[in-house]
């Protein structure tokens, strides 16, 4: 689209393929000035800064017919736009809005989003932006959307979690549609064929590691497309056949999905899969995900399809994302062994560095000369998250998470290393009546998608997931995330730390670290180039006794109904056996399964329950707890300063608990820290 700047108007050209080689590397885009008079030999200075729908009209009375915005359905066209809207009661409104003429609130001025206007966008997609109040591009967009919209180069960017990543493939890819369905259109009229209007070639290809990502990522352009005509569809892992089928009969331009479920769809000869390889978009979100084990081999299978045929691949436009692209590990323990008694003299045993570890990228995926944009930080999180960690014994976690949690409400993500700590935590935590809500790969997709949804509608709600939930996940306001186990690799604790402190919001980070675990942590503050150790979280440890308490009790009860649980499923399952076989059973067998043993485990878990909800009335901190406490110690016995009270928000505890601590207790930390990663 057009731009004016200073009276002179600016439109972005537009060129098939990726023009910009290396050598006009820096070269993003070229523009044609169109508002030239030759006659004065002046540009029209008089032009004044209108309205997007002034401008699209007066292109469309103006311009011959090959140049106008063609769109595919009614809701495209500039002239007469179609928004609809829900209304209050949940109903659907359908609103007729001029563009043009109208002052309602769904039109809007373009000078609002000068920020966007350089790129190329076209009205429909900048309407949507509008209406998602996002005034300017963030970073990441602002540094690719010129190379990939104008220079249709193939881009790969690696930019911080929550930094609008999506939307930085996502619009490249809605507008490179518009374009092509606009010249595909106008070839049809030229050529006076009408063609099987109703079947849409598929355009774009997304690929992302979860389900839940897929999902949101269908979501999140959803929305941007919601004035474009174009359909964005989902397949995923565990939906059922049928409606796969019936989603992809409606011919959707993009379909994102996970690699193995379309890898299957196409292999089964999907119809409207069956020419995958002649996408004209690919993207390949959390891309260091999908290449290691586990996704690999399906998205192999894929992309041998897809660069089968070198014309295609080349006219393909690529995108690589990721916020831990370029991020380099420590090598793994048996390559440094051998690095270090240089035993293998045949093979080299180097570490990567970033830019290797980009090329081995590049080539897996087959990519001609791509745009390279990593605007990682060194640390890899954002700048707007407070880290810190508690270290204790491993029986202690409980009682700090309970403790943080009972002390600082705000929607929590607590990740766990595995499905068997999620459920035992969530059990517990149930007990306790934090309301804790499940998120692992054994759940069934239906509950998995219900929970999380569940968590996204509560702001105190609290998620106990696998790293399932760390890639990605655009959860609004998450205020903090509990690592209870130290993530076994660096990527997962910036992915996990990630769902909080998006789009430059704040948030905290709590890594609970236990002795046995120590190792993994300062492996992964040297991955991630810290010189400091993190920041101990304060923890008033007045009030942990009555925390013990609750949960030790929580954990008695948790352990004596398991026991009838046991019980129960065994004596049922002995019942239904004997039942099925019209047999009695054996008075020595039954007594295996004692009933009275059995009765005796409910008594004691009744008690244990009253007794824990007697505890659970009473407040932990009691009324007007103020929470002023000069000095304290953290649990390294380091004294700390501090301030603080019940109701006080997490961050501000952190914080004023660092900015307490002394400049020579933090040097001296600083030195038995780095003397300690030297080990
Ligand atoms: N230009 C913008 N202005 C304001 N908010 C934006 C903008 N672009 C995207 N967002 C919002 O920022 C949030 C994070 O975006 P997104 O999920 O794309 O981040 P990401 O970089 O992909 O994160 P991750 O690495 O964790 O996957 C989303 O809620 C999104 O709606």
């Amino acid at each position: 689209m057009a731009k004016e700047v200073k009276g002179v108007k600016w439109k972005a050209l537009e060129f098939e393929g990726s023009i910009f080689n290396k050598d006009l590397e820096g070269l993003i885009g070229i523009e044609e000035c169109t508002n030239y008079d030759l006659t004065s030999n002046k540009t029209n200075q008089k032009t004044r800064k209108r309205k997007l729908d002034a401008d699209s009209a007066e292109n469309s009375s103006k311009k011959p017919k090959k140049n106008k915005l063609k769109t595919t359905s009614p809701a495209n066209d500039e002239n007469n736009f179609t928004l609809s809207k829900h209304g209050s009661t949940g109903d659907i409104n359908v609103h007729e809005t001029q563009f043009k003429a109208s002052n309602d609130s769904d039109t809007f001025d373009s000078s609002s989003l000068l920020a966007w206007n350089s790129f190329g966008l076209p009205p429909s997609i900048l309407q949507a932006i509008h209406e998602l109040g996002f005034h300017k591009p963030t970073t990441i967009q602002d540094l690719t959307l010129p190379s990939a919209i104008l220079g249709r180069r193939n881009i790969l960017g690696a930019a911080e979690t929550g930094s609008g990543k999506t939307l930085a493939f996502g619009l490249p890819i809605l507008t490179g549609i518009l374009k092509t369905k606009e010249k595909l259109d106008s070839d049809l009229n030229d050529s006076q064929d009408e063609g099987n209007v109703n079947s849409k070639p598929l355009y774009a290809l997304i690929l992302t590691p979860t389900r839940e990502l897929a999902v949101q990522v269908q979501n999140h352009l959803t929305q941007v497309a919601k004035y474009t005509g174009i359909q964005v569809a989902v397949i995923l892992g565990g939906m059922a056949a049928v409606k796969q089928e019936r989603i992809l009969s409606k011919c959707p331009e993009i379909v994102v999905a996970t690699p193995g479920r379309l890898w299957e769809l196409i292999q089964e000869g999907n119809s409207h899969l069956s020419n995958v390889e002649n996408i004209r978009f690919l993207a390949i979100d959390e891309t260091d995900r999908m290449l290691e084990k586990g996704h690999f081999k399906e998205l192999h299978n894929l992309l041998e399809r897809l660069n089968l045929d070198e014309s295609k691949c080349k006219e393909r436009q690529n995108f690589v994302f990721s916020a831990t692209l370029t991020l380099i590990h420590e090598l793994p323990k048996h390559l440094a062994i051998r690095k270090k008694m240089k035993a293998s003299k045949s093979k080299k045993i180097v570490d990567m560095t970033p830019q290797q570890k980009l090329q081995k990228i590049i080539d897996v995926l087959g990519i001609d000369n791509p745009k390279v944009v990593d605007i990682t930080q060194k640390t890899g999180t954002a700048e707007s998250l407070s880290e810190s960690r508690i270290t204790c014994a491993i029986e202690e976690k409980d009682y700090y998470v309970y403790y943080f949690l009972q002390r600082h409400i705000g929607r929590t993500l607590i990740f766990c290393n595995s499905i068997g700590c999620v459920k035992r935590l969530t059990t517990l935590l149930g007990f306790l009546d934090c309301r804790a809500l499940a998120l692992h790969a054994s759940m069934q997709q239906r509950q998995r998608l219900k929970n999380l949804e569940r968590f996204r509608d509560n702001k105190n709600g609290i998620l106990i997931a696998t790293d399932v939930a760390s890639r990605g996940l655009d959860i609004p306001c998450v205020d903090h995330v509990l690592h209870y186990q130290t993530p076994r690799t660096s990527e997962s604790y910036i992915h996990r730390s990630g769902r909080t402190a998006r789009a430059s919001r704040e948030g905290l980070t709590v890594l609970l670290v236990e002795p046995a675990e120590l190792k993994n942590y300062l492996k992964l503050c040297r991955n991630l180039g810290r010189s400091e150790d993190l920041p101990s979280f304060p923890v008033h440890s007045d009030y942990l006794k009555a925390v013990k308490q609750r949960v030790n009790l929580a954990r008695e009860l948790d352990k004596v109904d398991l026991a009838v649980r046991k019980n129960q499923s065994e004596s049922g399952w002995l019942q239904k056996a004997a039942e099925e076989m019209d047999i009695l059973i054996d008075d020595n067998i039954a007594q295996k399964f004692d009933m009275a043993d059995m009765q005796k485990h409910k008594k004691l878990a009744q008690i244990k329950r009253k007794q824990l909800s007697r505890l659970l009335s009473k407040p932990i901190f009691p009324k007007g707890f103020s929470g002023k406490f000069p000095v304290t110690t953290d649990v390294k016995g380091n004294a700390i300063n501090m301030m603080s009270n019940a109701t006080e928000n997490a961050i501000d505890v952190l914080k004023n608990a660092t900015s307490n601590v002394s400049k020579a207790v933090r040097k001296k930390a600083k030195w038995m820290f780095h003397s300690k990663l030297k080990k």
